[in-house]
């Protein structure tokens, strides 16, 4: 898709500006960062997918080699960026949700997360081997989920280009649980 590229500086911004943050959500000792404001402002939503397009761009445009394939969205926020973004990239969306909401042959993980432990699930036909992957949520907090939806991709032959989210809450380390090799992306990072 041609479009003018946008500025990270802007959107960072933007979406600081945006983010909601309440003390002992859902938990005593949790701060939690409400990203649902972000969608009363329908042109920040399209830079952030834009921004997040933008850095999987190749630099040869004419190497069809590079294109991701799919764009895997974690059950529930994920869901609110990955269509869109996998519009945007002309990729398909496949969701990883949480346990029993599936049908069908599915290969499932458990994980833990800042506030609780749960499994995830992704369809056995979802992903075929060799396409290239990218995943979405809309904060990292443990790494717990974005690790567990790794595994899953990864059990599929699925190869994962980026893992991207829209906040990273770099204090809890979460980037150092994902897989040796796969990078990751956020927009903005608060330390707790
Ligand atoms: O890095 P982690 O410690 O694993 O935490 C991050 C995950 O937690 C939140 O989802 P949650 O499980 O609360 O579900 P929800 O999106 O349905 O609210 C968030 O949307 C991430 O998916
Ligand atoms: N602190 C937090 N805020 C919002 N969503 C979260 N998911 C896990 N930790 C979170």
């Amino acid at each position: 898709m041609s479009e003018t590229s946008v500025n990270p500086q802007d959107i960072v911004t933007g979406v600081k500006n945006r983010i909601r943050v309440y003390p002992d959500f859902p938990k005593k000792g949790i701060l939690f960062y409400d990203i649902f404001p972000l969608f009363q402002t329908p042109s920040l939503l399209n830079d952030v997918v834009r921004l997040f397009v933008q850095r999987l761009q190749p630099s040869d445009t004419s190497n069809e080699q590079q294109a991701i394939d799919v764009v895997v969205g974690l059950d529930s926020r994920g869901f609110l960026f990955g269509p869109s973004l996998a519009n945007h990239l002309d990729a398909s969306f496949v969701p990883i949700r949480k346990k029993g909401k599936l049908p069908g042959e599915k290969y499932s993980v458990s994980y833990s997360l800042e506030y609780g432990v749960d499994a995830l699930e992704i369809q056995a036909d979802s992903i075929k081997s060799g396409q290239r992957v990218v995943i979405v949520d809309d904060l990292m907090a443990t790494g717990g989920t974005m690790s567990a939806a790794c595994k899953l991709v990864q059990q599929l032959g699925g190869i994962i280009k980026e893992c991207q989210c829209v906040i990273e809450l770099t204090g809890l380390k979460g980037v150092e649980k994902l897989p040796d090799g796969v990078p990751s992306y956020s927009i903005v990072q608060y330390e707790f």
